[in-house]
C-alpha cells in the first residue's frame, strides 16, 4: 500500500478521546465494540502483522502481531511497519507511540522461513550482479523499515517482554525510550546464522548503551543478555515485573509526552536524533534555526502561561 493511502486511511481514525478506538487493525485481536466498528467502517483497511489502536488522547499503541510466529518479522511485515510508521508521522492525532507484541514474545527476529524464501529466489539467476541488486532492494527496504521509527517525529516507546533477538534489537534501538518486563532477554544473534547485522544494530546500539566495547562484545558473540544487563548498561531505561505492568507504564508515559506542546516535543526528538550524528555547534545550529520560529508559536504562550497560573494541563492545537 502507498503511504500516501496509508495516511488517508490513519486519518480517517475516529477523534481522539479518552478510550479505545481501534485503526488499520486485527478485528479478532481487540474484542472491544470500536474494533468492530473500526473494522466496518468503509475504507478502513487492515494491517495483517500488527495491530494499532488508540488507547488513550493522541496515543497510538502499535502491537507486532504474529502471536503464534513469535512475531518473526516477514516480508509484510517490515513493510507494514515502514508503512506505520511513516502514516503516523504525519498523522496529527498522532504525539505519541508504543510499540509492543502480543503473543510469547516480543519477537524472534526475522522470520528464518521467509528468509529460506529469499534464497529461493536468488536461485532464480545465475548471475552474481543480478543476485546482488535483488539483496540491495531487500536490504535497502528492511533497512527503512528499521529507520522509520526514528525518523518518526512523534516519540516512540518500546515495551519488550521476553525474547528480542536479532531484527528485535535492530528495531528497538531505532525507538526513543526503551522499556522491559524483567523476563525479558536480548540477543545481537545475526553471527550466529553467519551474517552482520545490516540493519541498524551496529550503528544504534553503541550509541544506546554508550560502550563500544560492550557493544562489540554482543555483535561478536552474540551472547543473550537479561534485563537486568539491558537496564544496567541503559538499553532499557525501566524494568516491570511483567508485562501488564509494563504496557500500562508504557501508555502512561506516552500519554505525559501527549500532554505536552507537540511542537516542543517533536523539535526535542528531531534535534536530539539529528545530534547524535553531528557536533555540539552543528547541534546548537540546528536548535536555534527551529526555535526563531517556535518560540513565536502559541504553543509556547500557552505552556509559559500555564506554567504562571499553574494549569497542568494546557490544551495544544493539533499539529
Ligand atoms: C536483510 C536482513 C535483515 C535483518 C536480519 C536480521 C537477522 C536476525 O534477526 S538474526 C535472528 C534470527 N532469529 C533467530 O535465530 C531466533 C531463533 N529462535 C529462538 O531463538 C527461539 O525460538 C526463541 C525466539 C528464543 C523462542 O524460544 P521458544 O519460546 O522456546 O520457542 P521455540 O520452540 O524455539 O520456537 C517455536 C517455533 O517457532 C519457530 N521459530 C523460532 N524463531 C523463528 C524465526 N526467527 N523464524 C521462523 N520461525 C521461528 C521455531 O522453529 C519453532 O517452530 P516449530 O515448527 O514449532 O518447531
Amino acid at each position: 500500500m502507498s503511504v500516501y493511502r496509508l495516511n488517508k486511511l490513519i486519518r480517517l481514525a475516529p477523534n481522539m478521546t479518552a478510550g479505545r478506538s481501534t485503526v488499520a487493525m486485527q478485528p479478532q485481536r481487540h474484542n472491544t465494540s470500536h474494533s468492530a466498528q473500526a473494522a466496518d467502517t468503509p475504507g478502513h483497511t487492515s494491517f495483517k502483522t500488527l495491530a494499532i489502536t488508540t488507547p488513550k488522547p493522541f496515543v497510538f499503541h502499535v502491537e507486532l502481531h504474529r502471536p503464534n510466529k513469535l512475531n518473526a518479522i516477514n516480508k509484510q511485515m517490515w513493510l507494514e511497519i515502514k508503512d506505520c510508521f511513516e502514516g503516523l508521522s504525519t498523522n496529527p492525532d498522532c504525539r505519541a507511540i508504543v510499540l509492543s507484541a502480543s503473543g510469547k514474545h516480543f519477537t524472534a527476529g526475522i522470520d528464518l522461513s521467509d528468509m529460506m524464501n529469499l534464497g529461493q529466489q536468488l536461485s532464480d539467476t545465475d548471475d552474481c550482479a543480478r543476485k546482488g541488486y535483488i539483496l540491495e532492494r531487500v536490504i535497502k527496504l528492511y533497512q527503512d523499515s528499521i529507520s522509520a521509527l526514528e525518523q518518526c517525529p512523534k516519540p516512540v516507546i518500546t515495551a519488550v517482554h521476553q525474547a528480542c533477538i536479532g531484527a528485535g534489537v535492530d528495531l528497538i534501538t531505532a525507538s526513543d525510550i526503551r522499556y522491559c518486563t524483567q523476563d525479558a532477554f536480548f540477543q545481537v544473534k545475526e553471527v550466529e546464522i553467519g551474517m552482520a547485522a545490516d540493519v541498524g544494530t551496529l550503528q544504534r546500539l553503541p550509541k544506546a548503551i554508550g560502550s563500544q566495547s560492550l557493544a562489540r562484545e554482543l555483535c561478536f558473540t552474540g551472547r543473550r543478555f537479561e534485563a537486568s544487563e539491558a537496564h544496567s548498561c541503559g538499553l532499557v531505561s525501566r524494568v516491570f515485573p511483567d508485562k501488564e505492568s509494563l504496557v500500562t507504564g508504557a501508555l502512561a508515559l506516552a500519554e505525559q509526552i501527549a500532554n505536552k506542546s507537540p511542537i516542543a516535543v517533536q523539535t526535542t526528538k528531531a534535534n536530539m536524533v539529528y545530534s547524535l550524528e553531528h557536533t555540539n555547534q552543528e547541534g546548537l545550529d540546528h536548535i536555534r534555526w527551529y526555535n526563531k520560529l517556535n518560540l513565536q508559536s502559541e504553543d509556547f504562550a500557552q505552556a509559559v502561561a500555564a506554567q504562571l497560573t499553574k494549569d497542568d494541563k494546557p490544551i495544544f492545537a493539533k499539529l
